[in-house]
């Protein structure tokens, strides 16, 4: 009987070797194999058996050299570079490889509607726009050679359980000690890129880590933005003079920080995005756009640190915080001046005035950044926001005059836009045209994206612009005209649908409420001033009693 039990079981042997015991500290579950590989030279065990013992040891021994080897060899005799999940270089590296024939065949890809951050557009999507597919190498590795070495791409995603966006772990490899080859290609990746992103400007905002690249979009040109030709060309001379490197070694012998601000004020639809766009355009400098109401003084501070050393910083509707504005009309609380205590949205305290002011100019703040802050309540601010030093320059952008109303018509209706009865390549014809559209416009009645919006709908027809302008411009000022508030004698603004819209009420909610989406069109609350942006699918409302901009997008 004892010997057919023999036949079908291991009887557990005491394994007293002390040196195995010691190696299994180092390889866990050496002991196990190794008393295995014993019992089986003692014969006690059948030859099937045997052999998947021997195979299992070798499987085993095979990871662990491996590994231990590939550890030795990237350590010792290999170079790499790794890029950071949010930096640019990042941007460039996928880029490059992305387009490279042989990032088309590897197994494991990422797929993404729309253009991401340097993906390979589908071939089968080409020309047709809509949702087009876009892929790039993922969550693997792969060879390619270039110059003729060997080199190895990783792109791998990091544990994400603490965060909400998957983040990468991306870097490329080359087999010997000397790094030249990869800063070779990384310096090809960079010449592509910088090609490749010619004519665009970057649009940076802030996230869980720090700044990221949300849009590359075509650079705007200045001479679509129409405003006092003065004004323009005076802030743009001023940019252009401060980029300049020898006006850096001059702030710096005269130990003056090298940075400027702007202020863009008027009211909404006035191009105060726009010019700051098309500025940073012109300029050659990325956008990074801050929006206060999402940060705390921390935040705040270590976004500053993280800027590039020459960029534009959009700080738009800065009124809209309660910490910027001017302290000399209310009372101070001691809450009042974070910014984020209307919308109660930041848990964490919100930013406050005596941080953003650091920021703008203290000691720590960034050289060579060009901040812009736009305002629809210039009179709102707080004088030490915008005193000489942190501010060079206030800019005020109105609605239009007759000089802008000529402009805006010659601009919807140059050239190159075909009128239905043939070519409008009569220069005079246009000039006639402008005069009597412009003739027919009241003067600082309408901001400019209200004059584009109607143009745009006769785009087709210079000759109907002009003919139904009179109309619009009747409509469009009942629309705006002020009513006496029956209940508060407030006064506020009507606000005038769409023109292929029917009219529909809303009521806007009280201050502190947080409101759901809704459709925008006539006020049945009291407000000091309520403007929509039909183009913007945006309706604000300014309460009487306070400063708080309500904006809510309208539905379509
Ligand atoms: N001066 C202008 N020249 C050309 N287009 C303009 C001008 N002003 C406004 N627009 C057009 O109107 C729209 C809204 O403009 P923009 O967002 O720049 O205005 P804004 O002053 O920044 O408004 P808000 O104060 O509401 O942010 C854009 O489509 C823009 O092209």
């Amino acid at each position: 009987m004892a010997t057919s039990n023999d036949s079908y079981s291991l009887p557990v042997q005491p394994v007293t070797s002390y040196p195995l015991s010691i190696l299994d500290l180092f390889f866990p579950g050496l002991n196990g194999i190794s008393a295995a590989v014993r019992q089986l030279q003692a014969g006690s065990s059948d030859s099937y058996a045997g052999i998947l013992c021997i195979c299992g040891m070798l499987v085993f021994l095979g990871k662990y050299f491996y590994k231990h080897v590939r550890e030795v060899v990237m350590t010792y005799f290999t170079s790499t570079i790794h890029v950071s999940d949010s930096n640019e270089a990042r941007d460039m590296l996928v880029t490059w490889i992305s387009t490279r024939p042989f990032a088309h065949k590897v197994g494991s890809s990422l797929a993404r509607v729309g253009s991401g951050r340097g993906e390979f557009e589908d071939d089968d999507s080409e020309g047709d726009m809509k949702k087009s597919l876009h892929y790039s190498p993922w969550n693997g590795s792969f060879s390619f050679w270039y110059k003729n070495r060997l080199l190895t791409f990783r792109r791998m995603q990091k544990d994400s359980s603490r965060s909400f966006f998957p983040k990468e772990e991306i870097s490329v490899s080359c087999i010997g000690r000397s790094p030249k080859i990869l800063r070779e290609l990384f310096s090809e990746c960079r010449m592509e890129y910088l090609k490749l992103i010619q004519n665009k400007t970057s649009i940076f905002e802030h996230g869980d880590c720090g700044w990221e690249k949300t849009d590359t979009i075509d650079i705007r040109p200045l001479d679509t933005v129409i405003i006092d030709e003065k004004k323009k060309t005076e802030l743009l001379k001023d940019i252009k003079d401060f980029l300049d490197p020898q006006t850096r070694a001059w702030y710096s012998q005269r130990g003056i920080p090298y940075r400027k601000g702007y202020l863009l004020y008027g009211p909404p639809g006035t191009g105060k995005s726009s010019l700051s766009l098309s500025i940073a355009g012109s300029c050659g400098l990325d956008i990074y756009t801050l929006n206060l109401s999402t940060l705390n003084d921390n935040s705040l501070r270590r976004l500053f640190t993280k800027l590039p050393e020459q960029c534009v910083i959009l700080i738009e509707d800065i009124d809209a915080v309660h910490a910027t504005h001017s302290r000399q009309h209310e009372p101070v609380k001691a809450d009042q001046h974070e910014i984020g205590s209307f919308t109660g949205k930041n848990s964490r305290g919100g930013v406050s005035l005596s941080s953003l002011l650091n920021v703008l100019d203290g000691v720590g703040s960034q050289e060579g950044r060009v901040l812009i802050m736009s305002t629809n309540h210039v009179e709102h601010l707080d004088g030490a926001l915008i005193r000489s030093g942190r501010v060079d320059m206030q800019i005020e952008l109105g609605l239009t005059n007759r000089d802008i109303n000529t402009r805006l018509f010659r601009h919807i209706f140059m050239h190159d836009n075909p009128s239905p009865g043939g070519k409008l390549t009569d220069e005079a014809v246009l000039r006639k045209l402008a005069g009597e559209f412009a003739n027919k416009v009241p003067e600082q009645e309408f901001s400019p994206a209200d004059i584009q919006l109607f143009l745009r709908k006769y785009r087709q027809s210079p000759h109907m612009a002009v003919e139904n302008v009179e109309e619009w411009v009747m409509k469009t000022k009942d629309g705006k005209r002020q009513i006496k508030s029956p209940d508060s004698g407030q006064l506020y603004c009507g606000v005038v649908p769409p023109p292929d819209k029917p009219e529909r009420r809303f009521t806007l909610p009280a201050a502190s409420s947080s409101s759901p989406t809704y459709d925008f069109l006539t006020l049945s609350q009291p407000a000091t001033k309520s403007v929509a942006h039909p183009e913007l699918k945006i309706a604000e409302a300014h309460y009487p009693g306070d400063t708080v901009v309500q904006r809510r997008r309208f539905l379509e």
